[in-house]
């Protein structure tokens, strides 16, 4: 359904997107994810076609989009965009916003088509309310509906949820993965919030200085991750200096680790990953010493400094309670 083939992305004299490649069959969800300002949003409004492409090609169904010097114009494209911000028109009430794009039915058909749309987001007999008068969650799936009614070959999704509280976003993603499923719907979403993409995605797309590290699922970029850039920017957990072990694995300031632990060579060696889950605090181990405790509800994760300087996150049950200053042991996880 979507294709992004070598494309390079610039502004002026710079060049923000580098050779990144993706692609997208019917009925799955994408999410980028990177730090700010590593190319997101211009990837996405290449594919809508917003922003010529230097190299490279973009298809939709197989038809090339945009090529360097030639670019189909947005209206031109299929495709259904939500937005962060000013998602609905104040001056329409709900059905009003939801049958914006519906040029293409006949009147009749509309209300009909309007209805099914309110029903899949979950707004039954809400037409007739006004933006104002919608939660924040409530407005996004009003903004998703009207985006979906038109059938669209893609839908683009920018930050959609970043407005809503950090509590409701998780849910409000999952929400919204039923119902794009249910349409068959291909999507492609930038966020902030890896929980989000957790919660939304076939495919997670880390980007990195305007590359993409990794496209992979949820489990993927988290325990195999191919890049340190997506080792630190997925998840929790430190990266630990480490030399080849005579008898297999790496040896680490806690000992012997397995060879199969996510590692990264540079010019000084090797350092591996290890998320705080793999690492637990006991009467035997490594001795550390607590710099802080950040208090997760079901557990605890402790940040902690070893002897000869490296630090490393390692989760703790509520009953391990420590101080700062104080000195834990730590070891492995079995
Ligand atoms: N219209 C523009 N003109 C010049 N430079 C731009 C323009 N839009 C974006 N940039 C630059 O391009 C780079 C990528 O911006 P982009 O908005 O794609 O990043 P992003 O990953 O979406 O960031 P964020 O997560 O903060 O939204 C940034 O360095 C930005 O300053």
């Amino acid at each position: 359904m979507l294709e992004v083939k070598n494309v390079v992305l610039g502004y002026g004299e710079t060049t923000v997107v580098h050779e990144l490649d993706l692609a997208l069959a019917q009925g799955e969800i994408g999410c980028l994810l990177g730090a700010s300002g590593c190319g997101k949003t211009t990837l996405l409004r290449a594919i809508a076609g917003f922003e010529p492409v230097r190299a490279g090609a973009i298809a939709l169904q197989g038809a090339t989009v945009s090529l360097p010097g030639r670019c189909l114009p947005p209206q031109r494209r299929d495709i259904g965009m939500v937005f962060q911000e000013h998602a609905l028109f104040p001056h329409h009430d709900v059905a009003g916003n939801v049958g914006f794009g519906l040029h293409g039915l006949r009147a009749a058909e509309r209300p009909a088509r309007v209805a099914q749309m309110l029903a899949l987001v979950g707004l039954e007999g809400m037409g007739r309310r006004w933006p104002h008068e919608l939660s924040g969650g409530q407005q996004q799936r009003v903004a998703l509906a009207r985006a979906l009614a038109p059938r669209p070959r893609l839908l683009l999704m920018d930050e959609p949820f970043s407005s809503l509280d950090a509590g409701l976003r998780e849910s409000i993603a999952r929400e919204v993965r039923a119902i794009l499923k249910q349409a068959n719907a291909t999507a492609l979403m930038v966020t902030h919030d890896q929980h989000e993409a957790f919660a939304m995605a076939d495919h997670i797309g880390v980007m990195a200085r305007g590359r993409l590290m990794q496209w992979g699922s949820a489990m993927q970029v988290y325990c195999t991750p191919a890049t340190r850039d997506v080792a630190q920017f997925i998840g929790d957990g430190a990266l630990l200096q480490a030399t080849p072990h005579a008898a297999g694995g790496w040896q680490t300031p806690l000992g012997t680790v397995p060879a199969s632990l996510p590692h990264f060579a540079h010019a000084g060696g090797v350092e591996i990953l290890l998320r705080p889950e793999q690492l637990r605090l006991g009467a035997t181990g490594v001795a550390a010493q607590v710099l802080e405790c950040k208090f997760r509800g079901s557990h605890l994760v402790y940040g902690l400094q070893l002897p000869d300087g490296p630090r490393l996150l390692a989760q703790a049950t509520r009953a391990q309670v420590h101080a700062p200053g104080e000195t834990v042991f730590v070891q492995l996880a079995a």
